[in-house]
């Protein structure tokens, strides 16, 4: 079986590195056709395509598959940005269903615990699907809680031990905002080849996705950045040319 991070590799080869947050506020009307129009006008500078809860919630189940099932028919990879963190019974019907309803994979939050995250990956590989765990998250006040000192052994901030756990359980890959580049480059150092790194954050947020690029981030995560931009498609195939530059 052909896994996640196999796919994904291969759709950026050949289109970059950047992935659509396809996130709209909830005065916008037509989610379903607009994200449908974004992945037909924007898929030659994608390699996956996001949805959070802005279209998870209001759109129905037929909506979120014709959406995913589209964006596989221009080769990209759909993942649900849920940051779930539950009991292991409610994380598995939870990916059951995000698996019915043709997602490639979730972002899940570590705070569930290793032993939770572990039967997560393992259940969620077996069906070919990934799991992206959150390591440092984008926001300014996320220092507050994923830099803050942990003593789990030895003293630790809490990052470090996200990481660590997201190379314990073998997950696909872990989320470190594109605001925070130095732990970009820390975390790429210490999981080599072992880890992907996706990163929200570029653009509106302020990351700088050359600088981000560089610090190590092998997937930049976009949403308003290019959904605001008079055009989008030269803003995605901007950030593309930049993708490649790793
Ligand atoms: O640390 C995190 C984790 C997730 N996100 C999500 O990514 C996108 C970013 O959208 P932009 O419009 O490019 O800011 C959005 O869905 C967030 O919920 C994040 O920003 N930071």
């Amino acid at each position: 079986m052909v896994t996640f991070q196999t796919r994904l590799s291969q759709i950026s080869k050949i289109n970059g590195k950047v992935i659509l947050a396809n996130d709209y506020d909830r005065s916008v009307k037509n989610l379903e056709t607009k994200t449908i129009q974004n992945i037909k006008q924007l898929h030659p500078f994608l390699c996956g395509i996001k949805l959070n809860f802005h279209l998870l919630l209001p759109l129905s189940a037929k909506a979120i598959l014709k959406i995913n099932n589209t964006a596989h028919r221009y080769g990209l990879q759909t993942i649900a940005d849920i940051k779930l963190n539950d009991i292991g019974n409610t994380n598995r019907v939870t990916t059951e269903h995000l698996w019915n309803l043709g997602f490639d994979a979730v972002i899940a939050n570590p705070i569930m615990g290793l032993d939770s995250l572990k039967n997560l990956v393992k259940s969620s590989h077996k069906s070919g699907k990934g799991v992206i765990t959150l390591c440092h998250m984008s926001a300014p006040e996320a220092r507050l809680s994923y830099d803050m000192e942990i003593k789990m052994g030895r003293k630790q901030q809490l990052y470090q031990l996200f990481l660590n756990w997201a190379l314990a359980a073998k997950v696909d890959g872990i989320v470190v905002g594109a605001t925070f580049p130095k732990i970009i480059q820390y975390c790429s150092k210490k999981a080599g080849k072992n880890l992907k790194i996706f990163s929200p954050g570029v653009g509106t947020q302020g990351g700088n996705a050359n600088e981000v690029i560089s610090s190590g981030t092998d997937y930049l995560i976009v949403g308003r950045t290019i959904l605001n931009s008079k055009n989008p498609s030269s803003v995605a195939k901007e950030l593309q040319l930049q993708s490649f530059g790793k």
